[in-house]
């Protein structure tokens, strides 16, 4: 269980984080939105540690995150994937997902004993490509490549950061389908970012939604999407200036 409580950073005279609170439990998929500058990608940074809050908490499964870097994150059990992508390209795919596993074998050894490395390569379509350098690939298969080496840590924590960015339709249904296969094998808590509406209505079980670096709604998707600050936000963008 990821607990966020009242966490609040700045950039300069930008107020990017205003007490922001999220919980997200395991096996549960919550979609995390807002328009563009929210503070989405901030909150998810504070989360996995690249960033330290001035204010507020985050503990998963009880233990304190708050502040304590992103190594520390990740051995905690918090994985994610970048809204750039970020593989080791001159790496081959397997080595990208082993040094992920070499992470989680270290400190996680109960997950890592249920990860196999070539089951997850094949599950995400990678394993023909396995000795290929990631930075060779094609886009999809990046960005499926980032979420099999984000399994590979053993997850409790999984964040998404814009996952189906630059996918057609029917990579974005078959990457749906994935999120819920993980949900359904790996059980843990899953934080997606998207600006595809559609996606994150199909996929998430609720949602949070930031405006101006706070979180004006959070709850079952249908009843956020009936909260009058949320229409605001969303159609008051569509409105011309
Ligand atoms: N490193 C930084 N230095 C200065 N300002 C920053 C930095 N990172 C974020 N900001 C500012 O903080 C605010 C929140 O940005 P953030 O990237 O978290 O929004 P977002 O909701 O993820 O947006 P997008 O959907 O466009 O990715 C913005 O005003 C942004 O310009």
């Amino acid at each position: 269980m990821l607990s966020v409580e009242a966490v609040s950073k700045t950039f300069g005279g930008v107020q990017a984080l205003r007490e922001a609170s999220l919980a997200c439990a395991a096996g549960e998929i919550l979609g995390l939105i807002g328009p563009n500058g929210a503070g989405k990608s901030t909150l998810v940074n504070a989360i996995s540690g690249t960033l330290r809050p001035e204010r507020g908490s985050i503990t998963l499964d009880g233990r304190d995150l708050t502040g304590r870097g992103a190594e520390h994150c990740a051995r905690a059990g918090v994985a994610r994937t970048f809204q750039n992508i970020r593989l080791f390209k001159d790496l081959t795919v397997r080595q990208n997902v082993e040094v992920a596993y070499i992470t989680c074998r270290a400190t996680r050894a109960k997950q890592a004993a249920g990860i196999d490395i070539d089951a997850l390569l094949a599950q995400y379509g990678l394993d023909d490509l396995a000795d290929v350098p990631a930075g060779t690939l094609p886009y999809g298969s990046q960005r499926r490549l980032e979420i099999a080496r984000a399994l590979a840590l053993g997850p409790s924590l999984l964040m998404l950061d814009e996952p189906a960015a630059g996918l057609n339709e029917g990579e974005s249904e078959a990457l749906a389908m994935a999120i819920e296969g993980i949900r359904r094998d790996v059980g843990c808590a899953t934080i997606v970012i998207d600006h595809d509406l559609r996606f994150i209505n199909r996929l998430c079980d609720r949602l949070c939604v930031m405006d101006q670096g706070e979180v004006i709604a959070s709850g079952e998707t249908l009843a956020v999407w009936r909260d009058p600050r949320v229409i605001e936000v969303y159609v008051g963008q569509a409105q011309p200036a």
